[in-house]
């Protein structure tokens, strides 16, 4: 097909596909609007990884913009990347993937699904990856100094609860597919990359990755991240809730974790810029943390009486400010937990490793991207210990408070500072994270909502 004909093909798609998109987009586990409507759809870039020519099956990559005017004003304009597989039918094994069959426009009465779910489609994906290029709007990149990507590795979808999609390659590498996407470096590519740089081997570092500039001199989306696969590693949460149920300690493992994040913060403060936060950068910190302790007390019911108790854990810090106090701030990992960490597997035995560096995904990305205390990190991880120990029946107040202080111990050691020389700091911070946990939980597992809620209690009685 000439490139005429293809753009007039791309451009009479969207209307065609928007019913289908309609029902299927809010369904998927990664859609972020869910509980509100959505009132239509506007096409960001369209390409064609396969021709849709009716040759054999067509591969087309799509950023849409979805609208819902019931989102937040201060949301992040919703943008998700797409990729669809056009048959005529589909095999019975592809017939879960089935988003529908569009009615008119240039894909009428063929079969439209959901292209990583098709093995022979999610090949092309690494092929292109392979071979680094244009292909209209889309670069794709090879991180210099990476072996050759092999060709012929079979192609699965990582089956895991996640916020973004997974395609894992013959157990050796994993494509991360980010569906909400955002102009401007993603963090999960930026720091991994900078850490690589620093020769930090704590992290999976990038081999490839993919981009897109749907305008010529408009700011790229970050699409994909190609990284090596740790076959056979263990997630921190599902070996902390194993360590529990046998009864055993987590405390070197606590440790050994401490001085992994020191290593991490090392190496990302080496590379990328810091900032000192003075009076004024901590007065804002102190007043975010409190709006974001409100908000969340409107939607959580639960939090209200809390609330004044609470913010003086936040005045304090703004406290401290004003008395000249200073911290330094930089990159920061963002969204750390025991989730986030893996235990061992192919290169790395005996060692934990640090992944998903892409901040808390429902925030705009000059936030996440900006330079943070590292405590915001611990933060994460202690809160960690303190919901597995609360999930376990019965709950293990001690085996937390272990796991806390041998994290902490195993932090100073690698960094030369220890979190609980700075109580105020590491406080406001713990109450932010329970704060957010609490919000999270109502909206996402209110089941879950008496585990922050007991951190807060805890939280709110320290004098
Ligand atoms: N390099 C890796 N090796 C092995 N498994 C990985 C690797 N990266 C991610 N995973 C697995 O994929 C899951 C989802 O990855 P994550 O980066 O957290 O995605 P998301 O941002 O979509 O939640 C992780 O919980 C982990 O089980
Ligand atoms: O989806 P993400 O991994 O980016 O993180 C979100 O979901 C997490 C739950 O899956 C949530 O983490 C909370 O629950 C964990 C146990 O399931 C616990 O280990 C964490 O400490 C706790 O914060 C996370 O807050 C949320 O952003």
């Amino acid at each position: 097909m000439s490139e005429a004909a293809s753009t007039r093909t791309q451009i009479a798609l969207l209307p065609s596909l928007a019913p289908l998109l309609h029902a299927w987009l809010p369904r998927q586990r990664w859609f972020a609007g869910k509980g509100h409507p959505v009132t239509g759809f506007s096409l960001v870039s369209a390409t064609e990884l396969l021709p849709l020519d009716g040759t054999g099956p067509g591969l087309l990559h799509l950023l849409v913009d979805v609208e819902q005017p019931g989102l937040p004003a201060d949301a992040p304009q919703d943008c998700y990347q797409l990729l669809l597989g056009v048959r005529e039918t589909l095999p019975p094994h592809l017939a879960p993937a089935l988003i529908g069959h569009p009615t008119d426009g240039p894909l009428a009465g063929r079969t439209v699904y959901e292209g990583l779910r098709d093995r022979r489609l999610a090949e092309i994906v690494l092929e292109r990856l392979r071979r680094p290029g244009q292909l209209g709007p889309l670069r794709f990149a090879r991180f210099e100094g990476a072996p050759t990507i092999p060709g012929s590795l079979v192609a699965r979808p990582l089956e895991a609860e996640q916020s973004n999609s997974s395609l894992v390659y013959g157990d050796a590498y994993i494509l991360k597919f980010f569906r909400r996407v955002q102009p401007g470096p993603n963090p999960d590519l930026e720091l991994p990359l900078a850490l690589a740089r620093a020769g930090c081997d704590r992290v999976p570092a990038p081999v490839a990755w993919y981009e897109a500039r749907p305008q010529s001199g408009s700011t790229p989306y970050t699409l994909g991240v190609l990284q090596p696969f740790l076959r056979g590693s263990q997630d921190g949460w599902q070996l902390a809730l194993d360590a529990l149920n046998k009864g055993s300690s987590f405390t070197a493992e606590a440790r050994a974790l401490g001085r992994v994040t020191a290593e991490v913060h090392t190496a990302l403060a080496d590379e990328l810029p810091t900032v000192m936060l003075r009076r004024a950068q901590t007065e804002h910190l102190a007043a975010a943390m409190n709006r974001r302790l409100e908000e969340a007390a409107q939607a959580v019911p639960a939090l209200l009486p809390y609330v004044p108790r609470l913010r003086t854990a936040f005045d304090a810090l703004a406290e401290l400010g004003r008395d000249g106090r200073a911290w330094r701030a930089q990159r920061v990992h963002g969204d750390l937990h025991l989730g986030q960490t893996l235990y061992g597997g192919s290169r790395t035995e005996n060692e934990w490793s640090v992944i998903d560096f892409e901040g808390e995904p429902a925030r705009p990305l000059a936030e996440r991207r900006k330079p943070q205390p590292p405590v915001r990190d611990i933060a994460g991880i202690l809160r960690s210990f303190d919901y597995a120990a609360r999930t376990h029946r019965p709950w293990n107040p001690a085996w937390a408070e272990l796991c806390r202080a041998a994290y902490c111990e195993g932090y100073a050691e690698a960094a030369g500072t220890d979190p609980r020389t700075e109580p105020e700091l590491l406080r406001a911070y713990e109450t932010d994270k329970a704060v957010y946990e609490a919000l999270y939980e109502a909206r996402h597992r209110p089941d879950w909502l008496p585990v922050p809620m007991a951190a807060i209690d805890r939280l709110a009685a320290t004098p």
